[in-house]
């Protein structure tokens, strides 16, 4: 579902959005909505977002960022593994906890693993995860790791609230062979979106559904 994704609206279950424009959104030609955020994800509002969007026929995934706000009914679930983390926790520690837990409940061939680098030092996300600066030295091996060694069907990267660089993605493309990259963070216009899809098979739009529903909907490339 995500392979065949050229644009994703994630959806914060921790922030408000109207019906009105959760509507607009689920009814446009997005190709899925993912809900996911880095805090404050509670099994009440992930049950809530999930309720909301299932009165719509978009695909509907959950990035499972909380062991404990995971419910059956979304279509495909996502797992973020950090892989700039400095704490071996943010790639599969937390994983192998919840495992652990829930190894009775997990159905694995509705779960995959999202690898993530994370390039933006100032957001929630990378001080969460504990992540390193990715240097622009250090990019390429990081890709070819993930990519040829790791041979993983995702790569994510994440700038999350703000606009990333397109150098950064370039050299992401080149060295990217396999592996399906998404890219993530501060897409508030066509023109953004137009030039991050040059060099991402998928790109996400999040934080702008719950500041600027019409801007959002202006972000759609399909
Ligand atoms: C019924 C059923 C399906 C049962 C399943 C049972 C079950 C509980 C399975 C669990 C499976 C599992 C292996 C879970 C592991 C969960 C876990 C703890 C993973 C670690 C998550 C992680 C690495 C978090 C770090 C932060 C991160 C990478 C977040 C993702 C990116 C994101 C959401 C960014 C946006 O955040 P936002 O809040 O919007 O922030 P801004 O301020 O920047 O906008
Ligand atoms: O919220 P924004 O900045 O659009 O980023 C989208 C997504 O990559 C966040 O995980
Ligand atoms: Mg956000």
């Amino acid at each position: 579902m995500l392979k065949n994704a050229r644009h994703i609206f994630k959806l914060d279950p921790a922030r408000e959005i109207t019906d009105e424009a959760l509507e607009m959104i689920a009814e446009s030609k997005t190709d899925m909505i993912l809900v996911g955020g880095t805090d404050n994800v509670t099994e009440d509002n992930v049950l809530n977002a999930l309720s909301r969007v299932r009165r719509f026929s978009k695909p509907v995934a959950l990035e499972v960022t909380d062991k404990d706000a995971v419910m059956p009914g979304f279509d495909h679930y996502f797992i973020p593994a950090v892989f700039n983390t400095t704490d071996i926790k943010w790639q599969h520690g937390l994983m192998l906890e919840a495992l652990e837990e829930y190894s009775h409940l997990i159905d694995y061939s509705e779960m995959s693993l999202l690898p993530y680098l994370i390039m933006n030092e100032d957001c929630k996300a990378f001080k969460k995860a504990e992540a390193e600066p990715v240097t622009m030295e250090m990019l390429p091996h990081y890709v070819d790791m993930i990519d040829k060694l790791y041979k993983t069907e995702y790569l994510y990267i994440e700038y999350s609230g703000m606009y990333g660089d397109p150098e950064v993605m370039e050299t992401v493309k080149r060295h990217a062979e396999n592996t399906h990259v998404i890219y993530g963070g501060g897409i508030t216009s066509k023109e953004q979106a137009l030039e991050m899809a040059q060099f991402a098979d998928t790109i996400v739009a999040g934080n702008v559904i719950h500041d600027d529903v019409k801007k959002a909907l202006r972000t759609i490339i399909n």
